[in-house]
């Protein structure tokens, strides 16, 4: 579904993504790894519309899309986090599963102003989708909480939540588990996998957490100071004397 060709990132001298290739087949969970400053980052957002990329091409479902503005991007049903959580602080939780879906659905203010029946239906699908998720990420209590009020674990999954109420077909996390507590770590691999076996999304996941890495992706591609270093199961990954070479250097 998803193909990245030979991409390449420059931001004045530095070549900071040079000739990435992968790609994510349905229903699949496909890793991005790498020492830090390696460049996944700047990866995904060359994927997700936040960087028109120097070279190479994003294929999205048999269309380029490597240059089209990032809320196009999502609407064609690829969607992202961040590494630093980005909610709407002052707004409840369930507001910002709202607000994620008008901006998916670019609602039209007339018809919101003069509340057609077109419009109140999609307003009460939007809130059951928004409960529906809720309850899927065990937040459906805390609804009417700011976002900001929440623990960090229930903002990264708060953050999830925010994707999947616009239904993707593609999911991108950038290190959901960063700061989360071993028990928070599982119940967010928990999460991940029932997000592919249950609703058919495919995940690209960039994350340091190599036990979570290693759990739960059907395939890993390694990257290195912006280059390509490999690319196979986990099992061949955790094998590679490139690969561990390039992490022992690293520590
Ligand atoms: N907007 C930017 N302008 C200039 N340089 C950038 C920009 N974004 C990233 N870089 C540089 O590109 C390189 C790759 O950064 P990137 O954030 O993609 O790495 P990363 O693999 O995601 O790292 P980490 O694991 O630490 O998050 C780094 O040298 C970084 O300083």
């Amino acid at each position: 579904m998803l193909e990245v060709k030979n991409l390449s990132m420059r931001f004045g001298g530095l070549l900071a993504v040079d000739g990435v290739s992968l790609d994510v087949q349905e229903r699949e969970i496909v890793s991005i790894i790498g020492p830090n400053g390696a460049g996944k980052t700047t990866v995904f957002n060359c994927m997700s519309g936040f960087y028109k990329p120097s070279g190479g091409k994003i294929i999205f479902e048999g269309k380029e899309v490597q240059g089209i503005p990032d809320y196009k991007i999502s609407r064609l049903g690829m969607v992202r986090t961040f590494q630093h959580v980005r909610l709407f602080t002052q707004m409840s939780v369930v507001e910002n599963l709202l607000v994620a879906q008008h901006r998916h659905l670019n609602t039209n203010m007339l018809a919101g102003l003069f509340g057609t029946p077109n419009y109140k239906e999609r307003e009460q699908s939007a809130l059951d989708r928004a409960a529906y998720w809720l309850e899927r990420v065990g937040l459906l209590d805390l609804s009417n909480r700011d976002a900001g009020n929440l623990a960090y674990g229930q903002q990264r999954r708060l953050e999830i939540a925010r994707c999947m109420v616009t239904e993707p077909k593609l999911l991108m996390l950038d290190e959901p588990a960063a700061g989360l507590n071993p028990a928070e770590t599982k119940e967010l691999n928990q999460l991940i996998v029932s997000l592919k076996e249950d609703y058919n999304v495919s995940v690209v996941l960039i994350e340091h957490d190599m036990s979570l890495v290693m759990d739960i992706s059907d395939r890993i591609n390694v990257i290195n100071q912006g280059r390509p270093l490999a690319s196979g199961t986990p099992e061949e990954i955790r094998h590679n004397d490139d690969v561990i070479k390039a992490y022992l250097g690293e520590a």
